[in-house]
């Protein structure tokens, strides 16, 4: 009889990876191909999801090929993936939307800050297990219904669907079945952590159609099969990548943890099938669930900046030009001299959650070379891991004892011996380190009978390294006193939308676009029955008030809006006035001001905003309607 295979698929932020693996969880073909990524501006991170659907299309038949095999040989596919991002498409023609919005972008940081102020936020962490931040789908793709016109009221139609990327590819690979598992689910912010459905009070809150969205399935079920690429291959499993690593580890029994070390990082336990709430700044979110089983929940670390810094070494500094060369200039020192680089180049993650948080390198003096900085960029894994430990320890009441670990970066030896130093407790590799991809498959081929239950599995991990600790503890609680004090430099760098301490350099449209957004949000705000009337309608007639002077003394633009005049006619002008402003004012302006006019108009605009606020604190405000 021919060899059967299960085959995995590992959609991550920087490539995609296609794997066949046999009955003993071996390897027998691996194909990878990287995507490009798109930096439009500072703190921006997009991703063209028809190019990551094309190179799986390319990659699938390639793994195949490479193992002489073909799809009748196959007996499931597993599909892990980046998670949060977020992909709009259309479901008629299947085009997406713009391009995908990245889990590590951070251009909703301004949302969060007004989100933050809303009744229902703290609600939020409650049903679903996230805190408010950049980080999760939900931000972006109100993000992205706000920036097209009519995209709303498409979505509402079902016209417009949301996925991550699972769910996206699932939807390729199908021809049409828009589903997601669950995990990935978990991280939208929209799924109630218990029922495991979309959440009513999330949606509203958010203000999403639940037209566009997927139906929520288990991490291992036949969702269906491939009709395009490769056609006749079951889809049996899907998880989010970290949540497929927990698999991949055999991290199946509640105390269980694992961490991977790849772009970013993410530790996560397992904690049974209760879900626990933390209370230092962890993660709650779903860890797998099998068929119709319960859910089991984890806590989790996230980290978003580690191997991207090693990258940033490179591609950004130049320093080295490739990833394993940062272990050998940091062995040209003894130590960092103390320097630390803390990397917040997307807000700081767990535990601390600042999204306004921006990276920084601390302690430079004229004795730091490019060895010390290499090291200070491995620690910064190290002593973000120790945080992520410490706030992990605290919620389940017990002491981590041994961290398993996997991904890129756990082939750097000099890091793995700094981990087990800094958490003072042993750390193991297992010997297959594609852990992702094996999760996947392990959950794929389950799903199918392929491997018959989890306990067969355990038996497939084998200890490839292990590293001790060795330090002194006072070296250690100096070096963690530091660095904590070099995270404090990194808070509040970046300063919400209307906040008075807006920094005079703000880019003119920037300043426009913002005001236009909160206004679009305090008039939704004024839709909700349970919101304080009186306090919305206050700050909507400042805001405008404010918008419209400085939009006709800066601008030389009149604006015939009456705040005088019953809510409904104001919301009907002050939509049109967005949408004609946005349509070609601001385009005329991109066309004709350079940008250090753009930088002073924003100066200028800002500035006339404020005053005005300050003389007009008297003015008649929007007429109270009851
Ligand atoms: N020897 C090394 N030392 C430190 N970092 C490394 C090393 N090798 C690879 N990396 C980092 O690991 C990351 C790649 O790991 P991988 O698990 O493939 O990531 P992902 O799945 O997130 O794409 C890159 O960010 C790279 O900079
Ligand atoms: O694709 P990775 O390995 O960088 O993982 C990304 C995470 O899933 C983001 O939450």
């Amino acid at each position: 009889m021919a060899q059967r295979y299960v085959m995995s698929i590992d959609q991550g932020t920087t490539s995609t990876r296609c794997i066949l693996f046999d009955a003993r969880g071996r390897l027998v073909s691996v194909v990878q191909r990287e995507h490009q990524q798109y930096f439009p501006r500072p703190g921006w991170v997009e991703h063209d999801a028809a190019e990551i659907w094309r190179n799986l299309s390319k990659i699938v038949p390639d793994a195949l090929a490479q193992a002489g095999a073909t799809a009748e040989q196959v007996v499931g596919l597993g599909i892990a993936n980046q998670r949060e991002t977020t992909v709009l498409w259309d479901r008629r023609t299947g085009a997406p939307v713009g391009r995908a919005i990245v889990w590590q972008d951070t251009r909703t940081d301004r949302m969060i800050e007004q989100l933050e102020r809303e009744p229902g936020a703290k609600r939020v962490r409650e049903l679903c297990g996230l805190p408010l931040t950049t980080y999760f789908s939900a931000p972006k793709i109100r993000w992205m219904l706000d920036q097209t016109p009519g995209l709303q009221e498409r979505a509402e139609r079902g016209e417009v669907l949301f996925g991550t990327i699972e769910s996206w590819l699932i939807w390729n690979l199908t021809g049409g079945l828009h589903v997601t598992d669950v995990t990935n689910a978990s991280r939208t912010m929209l799924m109630n952590l218990r029922t495991l459905s979309w959440d009513a009070e999330l949606l509203e809150f958010f203000d999403i159609p639940r037209a566009m969205l997927p139906e929520i399935r288990s991490s291992t079920e036949v969702y269906g099969t491939t009709t395009t690429v490769v056609p006749g291959i079951r889809i049996a499993a899907a998880l989010g990548d970290q949540q497929a690593a927990l698999f991949g580890q055999t991290c199946f029994a509640p105390g269980e943890a694992k961490c991977t070390y790849g772009t970013g990082s993410f530790l996560l336990l397992n904690t049974g099938q209760t879900p626990v709430l933390s209370k230092h700044g962890m993660l709650t979110t779903v860890g797998f669930k099998i068929g119709d089983e319960p859910a089991v929940y984890a806590l989790e670390g996230s980290m978003a900046v580690t191997g991207s810094l090693v990258q940033w070494f490179r591609d950004g500094l130049e320093l080295i030009s490739s990833a394993p060369e940062i272990e050998t200039l940091a062995r040209t020192v003894q130590d960092n001299g103390g320097c630390y680089i803390v990397p917040a180049f997307s807000g700081l993650f767990a535990p601390h959650w600042h999204s306004e948080a921006r990276g920084v390198i601390a302690g430079l003096t004229s004795y730091i070379t490019k060895g010390h900085l290499a090291r200070a960029v491995l620690e910064a894994t190290g002593w973000q891991t120790r945080e992520v430990v410490d706030a992990m320890n605290a919620d389940s009441g017990l002491a981590l004892s041994t961290l398993k670990v996997d991904g890129g970066m756990t082939a750097d030896n000099l890091l793995m011996q700094f981990i087990a130093d800094v958490l003072d407790v042993p750390v193991v590799r297992p010997m297959v380190a594609e852990t992702v991809s094996l999760g996947a498959a392990y959950a794929a081929g389950l799903s199918v009978g392929y491997w018959p239950d989890l306990e067969g599995l355990r038996r497939n991990w084998h200890r490839a390294g292990q590293w001790l600790p060795a330090m002194a503890p006072t070296r250690r609680d100096t070096e963690y006193a530091q660095w904590r004090q070099a995270v404090e430099l990194t808070f509040g760098w970046m300063r919400p939308a209307h906040d008075s301490r807006r920094p005079a350099g703000t880019d003119l449209i920037d300043v426009i676009l913002d005001d236009h957004r909160q206004i679009e949000h305090l008039l939704r705000e004024l839709r909700n029955e349970d919101t304080d009337r009186a306090r919305v309608l206050s700050e909507l007639s400042a805001l405008l008030g404010a918008h419209f002077a400085a939009t006709e003394r800066i601008l030389h633009k009149r604006v015939d809006i009456s705040l005088d005049q019953d809510i409904l006619d104001l919301e009907a002008a002050v939509e049109a006035h967005i949408r004609d402003e946005e349509r070609t004012l601001l385009n005329e302006l991109r066309r004709s001001l350079s940008p250090s006019d753009r930088t002073a108009l924003g100066r200028a605009f800002t500035a006339e905003s404020r005053n005005y606020a300050a003389i007009v604190r008297t003015r008649p405000t929007i007429p109270h309607d009851e």
